[in-house]
């Protein structure tokens, strides 16, 4: 193999990105020649979209580099080849073999398995090094797998690339995923599996890379079932919006549970009280009841006139077409569908034996001539009419709830003021929920190929069934940290959760190396994670670096502001963190003394309408998910006293930081984080 210097690595480079530019061109071209010479309307539009959706993945390739990694293989069946292994495929001259193979090509596999100890074929594994504006090849490390040297965490490329200051959105990893999270990018499309990992443990990074993969191995089949990724709340998809479109996939759907299943405006808002009762999984048995009690048993037999006859249908014979369809189990629309074709294939037998030819125009007007007696025996409803019939009428919900709800839950869960009609009813997101829920009963919603589920520890009983509807015929990712559960429900295991969720069975793996919180603060953490009798694995972090610094103070405003001065003369993303409330006069502070602070609503920072502001400030309540370079975080107190889970928030909130951490606090620090010393002082 010829070629091995930094200037041969240089050139080579240059020849990809010349092949780069031919690609983009020729998929421009493509879509023009697309629109010419397509035959039909329907071939030519779906063409059209194909050729489109290719020329904008290309075109939406980051100006980044074209490769990151490079194996030599030794022996085997890639004997004597070299392969460049970047973010995307950069394809050679006619008939060569492609300059850079995609990540997610079975070959690229071995990049991130192969190790001193089973070097699968491989004698060198290059990484390269680059810095940016403008992009340089500055240069790379060998691996020589075949003569037993593996870098690890001394690899300086790889430890610059963790280590590297967090400014804006959230970025891929493709050049340093560890073996550990390739095995779950990577994992079969029809394997359902849930990834427990402490915080920075790369549990997101995982679930986005793991769509890319999916959707390049299995490309027909998704394309037509579809990717769903659901994450905690805008600024968290606002946060990670960037990465699978510099991955090339820009056809999957980044969302929500509320958005997802709501219906129309969320206008209502439930207590405490309530939003326990109908997030309870109990709700779906009241609920099925409640529909099912509208089935109603005949009361008689139907006569149906057909011209100046009488079809007559005897009332046992109905009685049994309906407790038949009940017994089915199947959605509860679909029953109706069978009660109707079941009445009338019964008048049809009628009819046939009386030697009238009972033909679609036919069946087509007595279907009509039976809807009465349909409408009373197994009525049309909607799902919203159901729920509200429940919520605003104590009797309905006392029958339907009976042995399921206690008293006190049902009162807690009844309208105050019922409104006139389901129309005008004030949803609330759990209302959406129990909406959903009816709906599922009355038709099965259609199946994603694949849904990515993050923060899952958040979720619901009833709302793990929404998503297990939604993945009936497909499989789930399910990433969380029941130590970060901060929702009234959250999950106390992993395995009920994945019985709601439809996949009793997927296997639970958990990631232990962390990639964001320096040490100094992982040891922080992991006291206040003993008082949260989370049954999770302890991790440790990959960094060395970092810094924290916890101070107390007569004036927050004033400490906060000179830590964000301080933070400011470093590079990379600040966050202010605090209890909701707090968090506004420590905005107004920083703003009355200069300092330009943005909100979780702003536009993500990189897109267009991004302001120049470096500094955010984050409500404690909306910091799951979310990493910045420095993070101050006031008066930890507060957050804790703030709700029900608020050791959970706080743990949340301090483990954000990925250089350094300030704790301001003017009040006690909670006993839960101090030292063992600290937190009992007598020794007592
Ligand atoms: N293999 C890796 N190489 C480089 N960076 C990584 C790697 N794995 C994770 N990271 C980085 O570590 C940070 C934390 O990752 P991520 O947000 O996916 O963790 P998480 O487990 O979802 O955390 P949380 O539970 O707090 O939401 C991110 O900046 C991510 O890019």
């Amino acid at each position: 193999m010829t070629g091995t210097g930094l200037d041969d690595e240089r050139a080579y480079l240059a020849e990809c990105r010349t092949a780069l530019l031919r690609m983009i061109d020729g998929a421009r071209l493509n879509v023009v020649i697309g629109e010419r010479v397509a035959g039909d309307r329907y071939s030519a539009e779906r063409l059209g979209r194909h050729l489109k959706s290719l020329a904008k993945e290309l075109s939406e390739e980051p100006d980044g580099p074209p490769f990151f990694g490079r194996l030599d293989f030794g022996s085997g069946e890639h004997r004597g080849q070299r392969y460049y292994i970047g973010r995307r495929h950069v394809s050679g001259d006619t008939g060569q073999q492609p300059m850079v193979i995609d990540w997610r090509a079975p070959v690229s596999r071995v990049f991130y398995r192969a190790s001193a100890r089973d070097p699968q074929d491989i004698t060198v594994r290059r990484r390269f090094g680059w810095s940016k504006e403008p992009i340089t090849l500055t240069g790379f490390e060998d691996e020589h797998l075949d003569r037993g040297q593996e870098l690890g965490t001394a690899s300086r490329i790889m430890t610059a690339e963790i280590e590297r200051p967090r400014v804006g959105p959230m970025r891929d990893i493709v050049a340093t995923i560890q073996p550990e999270q390739d095995e779950l990018v990577r994992a079969e499309l029809d394997e359902s599996i849930c990834v427990q990992g402490a915080p920075g443990t790369g549990k997101t990074a995982v679930g986005l890379h793991r769509a890319a993969y999916l959707l390049y191995t299995h490309r027909r089949r998704l394309s037509r079932t579809g990717v769903l990724i659901l994450g905690p709340n805008q600024a968290f998809l606002g946060y990670i919006s960037a990465v699978l479109p510099a991955l090339g996939e820009v056809d999957v759907e980044q969302t929500t549970v509320d958005r997802l299943l709501a219906r129309g405006p969320l206008q209502g808002a439930d207590g405490e009280e309530a939003a326990v009762v109908k997030h309870d999984v109990r709700m779906a048995a009241v609920l099925r009841r409640a529909l099912y009690e509208r089935v109603g048993a005949p009361t008689g037999p139907l006569s149906v006139p057909d011209g100046s006859y009488h079809w007559r249908v005897r009332e046992e014979e109905l009685r049994s077409i309906v407790e038949g369809a009940r017994r089915e189990a199947t959605p509860y629309g679909v029953g109706r569908e069978r009660v109707l074709s079941r009445t009338v294939a019964v008048l049809q037998r009628q009819a046939e034996a009386r030697g009238q030819t009972a033909n679609a125009v036919w069946t087509r007007k007595m279907s009509r001539a039976v809807t009465g007696f349909l409408d009373e025996v197994w009525p049309a409803v909607r799902p919203q009419e159901v729920v509200a019939g429940l919520l605003g009428d104590p009797v309905a919900l006392a029958r339907a709830a009976e042995g399921i709800l206690t008293p006190g839950e049902q009162s807690a869960i009844l309208w105050a003021r019922p409104p006139r009609s389901f129309k005008s009813a004030r949803w609330s997101a759990a209302d959406a929920v129990l909406i959903d829920e009816v709906a599922g009963l009355l038709e099965r919603p259609p199946s994603y190929g694949h849904v990515i589920v993050d923060e899952a520890q958040d979720l619901s009983a009833m709302q793990c069934r929404a998503i297990a509807r939604r993945s009936e015929h497909g499989s789930i990712t399910v990433l969380g940290d029941l130590a970060q559960g901060t929702t009234p429900w959250a999950a106390g295991g992993w395995s009920d959760h994945l019985a709601h969720l439809g996949k009793p069975r997927a296997e639970l793996i958990a990631l232990t190396v962390g990639f964001r919180v320096p040490a100094a603060v992982v040891a922080m953490a992991n006291r206040l994670l003993e008082a949260l009798a989370a049954d999770v694995p302890r991790t440790r972090s990959f960094r060395t670096d970092g810094r924290l610094r916890v101070r107390e103070t007569p004036d927050l405003a004033d400490a906060v502001v000179a830590a964000v001065r301080d933070a400011l003369d470093h590079e990379g993303s600040i966050a202010v963190m605090a209890a909701d409330g707090t968090l506004e006069k420590l905005t107004a502070a920083m703003r009355d003394r200069g300092i330009a602070v943005a909100t979780l609503d702003d536009p993500a920072p990189g897109s267009a309408h991004a302001t120049a502001a470096r500094v955010t400030a984050v409500p404690a309540t909306m910091a799951k998910g979310l990493e910045y370079d420095h993070v101050v975080v006031a008066e930890p107190a507060e957050i804790v006293e703030a709700e029900t889970r608020g050791l959970n928030r706080l743990y949340v909130v301090l483990t954000r930081a990925v250089s350094r951490l300030d704790v301001l606090h003017s009040r006690p620090l909670p006993v839960q984080i101090l030292p063992p010393v600290e937190a009992n002082p007598t020794g007592t």
